[in-house]
């Protein structure tokens, strides 16, 4: 039985069984053969569903081992700046562990599903009207000034946790891939990505370290451009962020790794999305598809061997923000057949 991040990798976290464990069972994530892509592409492609944590996203793994250790330090609440799925899952957490979390999100620009959970699960919520960038500063502030630990991907347990996910994709495909593709926003996970494929590679459990390859929306790419981005626009409001919080650990991460961030139009984004979803049965939010979208831009370029191992991770579950799913191309409502019960015509669509 699987008994959540910290217990399975407990020797790689320090855990012992003094240590104090808030779980909701976060990690351990289905890695989907998608032959389809593969086809595509002409590489062996997989899709490490991050989706199919406890609130919907990656965020659980590092959430377990940033409020596990709040607890322990005997913390009362946490706080946290969100483009949503942190607040989610910090809200969510904080809830199991019995303390308060206060969650800071940009005014009217957080997806319905994750302010529901963020909601439901008792966060303070406030609203601030600016962007993620704005909420992350106050939110640090508010963490140097009053009794409230810091839960983003700053606090480097966040990133600790959420290594594991490299632990788990070499552990399933035998060895690490020869490339990784992953969205970036504050680019934790992609910093977080790269400490687990170094390690099992210097613990000899794997014979290489992945290219990772991150992708930013065209809106939203301080990393691509080498600027903070003052006004980040883009439909994957996930990913909606100008000036990412982790930027020195990721330049060094793309260095260690011949790595690369790439730029995705918010067209190409929501194309991804439904491709994966029609192609390979799995659904994701917009911020997540970009990992898709990612690989067939490089595949277009000629970046990617034939028959070269390529893992995507896709981040968070299509039912955080399923608005898009009902749009067609040119951004018209999808409109399913209606037949009248009474009618024969069934049959007919
Ligand atoms: C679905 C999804 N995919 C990718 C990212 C980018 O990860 P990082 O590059 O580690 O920031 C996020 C990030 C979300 C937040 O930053 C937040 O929730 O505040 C996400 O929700």
């Amino acid at each position: 039985v699987w008994r959540g991040v910290l217990r399975e990798y407990a020797d790689r976290l320090g855990v012992t069984d003094a240590s104090t464990v808030v779980t909701l069972g976060e990690g351990g994530t289905p890695l989907i053969p998608a032959p389809a892509l593969s086809q595509r592409t002409g590489a062996d492609v997989y899709v490490k569903f991050e989706g199919m944590n406890p609130t919907g996203s990656f965020k659980d793994r590092g959430m377990t081992v940033a409020l596990s250790r709040a607890v322990e330090h005997g913390a009362k609440a946490v706080i946290c700046a969100s483009t949503g799925n942190t607040s989610a899952s910090a809200a969510a957490y904080a809830a199991h562990a019995g303390i308060t979390a206060a969650v800071l999100v940009p005014e009217g620009k957080i997806a319905m599903g994750k302010l529901s959970q963020a909601v439901i699960h008792g966060g303070r919520l406030i609203q601030i009207r600016g962007n993620f960038d704005d909420c992350l500063e106050i939110a640090r502030e508010l963490a140097d000034n009053y009794p409230v630990h810091l839960v983003n991907s700053v606090n480097p347990d966040r990133i600790e946790g959420q290594k594991t996910a490299a632990y788990e994709v070499v552990s399933q495909l035998g060895d690490a891939p020869d490339f990784h593709f992953i969205p970036v926003g504050n680019a934790g996970n992609y910093t977080a990505y790269t400490r687990g494929y170094r390690e099992e590679a210097e613990r000899g459990v794997s014979t290489r370290v992945p290219r990772m390859f991150g992708f930013q929306a065209e809106g939203s790419a301080p990393l691509v451009r080498g600027e903070v981005v003052k006004n980040p626009e883009t439909v994957a409001s996930a990913i909606r962020i100008g000036n990412p919080a982790s930027w020195q650990l990721a330049l060094e991460a793309r260095d260690a790794t011949d790595g690369w961030f790439g730029a995705i139009s918010d067209d190409r984004i929501l194309a991804a999305q439904k491709l994966l979803a029609g192609t390979v049965g799995v659904f994701v939010e917009p911020g997540s598809a970009i990992s898709v979208a990612g690989l067939l831009d490089r595949a277009e370029a000629g970046v990617i061997p034939a028959g070269a191992k390529v893992v995507l991770t896709v981040t968070g579950h299509g039912l955080k923000d399923p608005q898009w799913a009902l749009r067609n191309a040119d951004g018209s409502e999808v409109t399913p057949t209606v037949v009248d019960a009474s009618t024969s015509e069934v049959a007919s669509v």
